[in-house]
């Protein structure tokens, strides 16, 4: 999973599961449920933010590049932006994210692995499939800044 290029995670991540449980989705949501719903809204993000922290001080692989950050802080901001990103009511008020992230030379191992505790961080708080994906996809854009590319 370390080595796991964006490209195949990002298809692995919107086709094979779309495919396969898409049609499970419509068992437990109902298609007219916004993603900021389907991810509980603000509260909900705010779980799933908590629970994507300990799963970075967890992982070797990026928790290094975490150490003094305001946990609070960091706790807050993310889930407004992961509020608004689902379509919620929050505004981000944080700083711009290539500005953030363009001293920690931040490799697509670290990117890919960020995205895959977001993941497991989701299905820790039951969010449908279908949900993660359309989360992950609104933080593709993302990606060149993150990555200071
Ligand atoms: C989709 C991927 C990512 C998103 C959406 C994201 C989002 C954010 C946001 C919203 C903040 C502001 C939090 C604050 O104000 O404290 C932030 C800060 C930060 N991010 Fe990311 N990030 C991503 C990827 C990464 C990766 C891969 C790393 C490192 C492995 C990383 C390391 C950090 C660190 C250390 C800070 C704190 C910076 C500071 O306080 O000066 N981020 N990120």
């Amino acid at each position: 999973m370390a080595n796991l290029n964006l490209k195949f995670l990002i298809v692995a991540l919107l086709s094979g599961p779309m495919l396969v449980l898409g049609g499970c989705q419509s068992l437990n949501t109902k298609p007219e449920d916004s993603l900021y719903q389907q991810l509980g809204e603000r509260e909900g993000i705010a779980n799933v933010v908590e629970d994507l922290l300990y799963l970075i001080v967890e992982d070797e692989r990026i928790n290094h590049q975490f150490k003094g950050v305001d946990v609070a802080q960091f706790h807050d901001n993310l889930t407004d932006q992961l509020c608004e990103l689902s379509g919620g009511p929050c505004t981000y008020t944080g700083r711009e994210m290539r500005e953030l992230h363009a001293d920690m030379a931040i490799t697509d191992t670290q990117f890919n692995a960020l995205a895959e505790n977001l993941i497991l961080a989701m299905e820790q708080n039951d969010i449908p499939t279908g949900a993660q994906n359309r989360l992950i996809k609104q933080l593709l854009p993302l990606y060149p800044d993150i990555r200071n590319l």
